[in-house]
């Protein structure tokens, strides 16, 4: 017994002594970090529970400086902090490859436009960009304006009470999805199927980082023998059952409007554009669905974080709420008529408290890159080969030097005559450069035509306090407890 043991640990030893002491080991170690071990190299320090992962990530900038790695064997990643570094990498489509840790998201949305790479990614963006264009925001506008006075009869309900911001507004923010890009309602049927769609999706988060965390997880018949790896099996399956679900039914609805790809209310959805694909040939069912499991996912998810935060501050503070009902007082008057995109474009106020709020908290806290070949920053630090680049989103926004007071929630810092001068990837809440977010316009739209309906109509109160939140790592950025406030119709002061 203990002879195959000292062979095993033998052959563990020269292993790693190889990719320690290989070129690209001896690149990585000029890397300042924390310190390599044997095996697990520098990967110890982050097999930590999602919260504790968190609060550990904020601390490297301040411990190691702007750029900073980790590593196990021969996996290796690099933070980075720096406007100037994160420009060389986002705006290069030499740098646009995605692969570890995103592959882990692979048996979900196989490689739907959030994962897919080369010559699959670009004809996919080309396609898909189309369901984006100005005019059809112009008419998924009026579904933003249905649902938010969906939505503002469910808070009138509740008015009064303490209300849990986050299933609130996630249910809200899947509805647009489904009905806009999707021009499929929530029937009862799938609504069902919802609370299955957001638990998953959360198990799904806490899977992504136990992978990502732990090294000998990153091997995939390791992890599928894992009790994890078979809970995400099962996962994907109710997952792909409640797309497929959405695909029939826009599909049947399609067939019967052939010449027609609006749907009854002469909007276009992004679902008949992939059938239309389907129908000439370029796309297939399989690539529908990692298409509106990808959507899905991002188009509902992330706004639902930035929507939450953003009410959060508002809550907390009654300057900024004030300054928002008097510039909606400016544009309505008395009126209670619906938003028109002019008016929308009106809301300049609104506009700089809704990017001040994905200032703070950026609901996508970090994005990455593979880079495939050994690159160089400015400053001479060399990146070696095979090496993956975390964009460090949460941290870059808060950096003193680009953001005085950093912590503090100041909206005026996106007046013109105040942003003008910073540094364009100094703020990138929906990333930046060929690959940024094909959904930055409708997710702003979709922001402004909610919160302006909200103040409009009620006051917000808090009750959790800015000061209070506590955050967790997850696929978007999530706190460890839910977020309340309290919503008073405005007429009973
Ligand atoms: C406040 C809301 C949103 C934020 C903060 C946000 C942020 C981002 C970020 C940071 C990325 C880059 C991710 C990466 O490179 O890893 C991204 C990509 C993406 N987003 Fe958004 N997003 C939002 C809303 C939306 C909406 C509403 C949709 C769809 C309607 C959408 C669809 C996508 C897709 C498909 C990608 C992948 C693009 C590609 O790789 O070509 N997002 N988003």
């Amino acid at each position: 017994m203990l002879v195959p043991v000292v062979l095993f640990l033998i052959i563990l030893a020269l292993i790693d002594l190889y990719y320690r002491f290989n070129y690209k080991g001896r690149l990585f170690a000029k890397i300042p970090g924390p310190t390599q071990w044997p095996i697990i190299g520098r990967s110890w320090s982050i097999v930590l529970p999602p919260d504790q992962l968190f609060s550990f990530s904020r601390s490297l900038y301040n411990k190691y400086g702007p750029v900073v790695g980790l590593n196990a064997l021969d996996y290796r990643y690099i933070n980075i902090y720096h406007p100037e570094d994160i420009e060389i990498i986002l705006s290069n489509t030499k740098y646009n490859e995605k692969d570890e840790p995103y592959t882990y998201l692979k048996p979900w949305l196989r490689e739907g436009l959030l994962i897919s790479n080369g010559l699959k990614w670009r004809k996919r963006r080309k396609m898909l960009t189309q369901a984006f264009h100005f005019n059809i925001l112009r008419k998924y506008a009026v579904t933003f304006v249905e649902q938010t006075d969906a939505f503002l009869n469910k808070v009138q309900a509740k008015a009064g009470k303490d209300m849990n911001l986050i299933s609130l507004i996630t249910m809200s923010t899947l509805e647009i999805m489904c009905e806009t890009t999707m021009g499929t309602s929530l029937t009862v049927d799938i609504e069902t199927m919802t609370s299955k769609y957001f638990k998953a999706i959360h198990e799904i988060g806490e899977i992504f980082f136990d992978r990502t965390c732990k090294a000998w997880l990153r091997i995939n018949w390791v992890f599928n023998l894992t009790k994890t790896g078979k809970l995400l099996n099962k996962i994907v399956k109710d997952l792909h059952k409640f797309t497929m679900k959405i695909i029939h039914e826009r599909k049947a609805n399609f067939k019967n409007n052939l010449d027609d790809s609006n749907t009854k209310k002469g909007r276009l959805a992004m679902l008949d554009l992939l059938l239309q694909n389907e129908k000439d040939g370029n796309i297939d069912v399989d690539g529908i669905r990692e298409e509106v499991d990808t959507f899905l996912f991002e188009g509902h998810d992330t706004t639902a974080s930035a929507l939450c935060f953003l009410i959060l501050e508002i809550a907390n503070d009654t300057t900024v709420q004030n300054k928002i009902y008097d510039e909606l007082t400016h544009i309505f008057g008395d009126s209670n008529r619906a938003p028109t995109m002019d008016d929308l474009a009106e809301m300049k106020y609104l506009e700089c408290c809704i990017k001040e709020s994905l200032r703070l908290y950026p609901s996508v806290p970090m994005i990455s890159r593979y880079i495939r070949n050994e690159m160089q920053f400015g400053n001479g630090c060399t990146i070696p080969a095979e090496t993956v680049c975390i964009i460090c989103v949460y941290d870059v926004h808060r950096l003193p030097n680009l953001y005085p007071e950093p912590e503090k929630f100041i909206p005026e810092r996106f007046l013109p005559e105040n942003s003008d001068h910073r540094h364009p990837f100094a703020y990138i809440p929906f990333s930046a450069g060929p690959r940024n977010c094909i959904g930055q316009k409708f997710a702003m739209l979709e922001i402004k035509t909610l919160i302006s309906g909200l103040i409009r109509r009620f006051h917000v109160d808090p009750v959790t306090k800015t000061t209070d939140i506590r955050y967790k790592c997850d696929l978007v950025l999530r706190t460890t407890h839910p977020l309340y406030v309290r919503f008073r119709n405005r007429e009973q002061k």
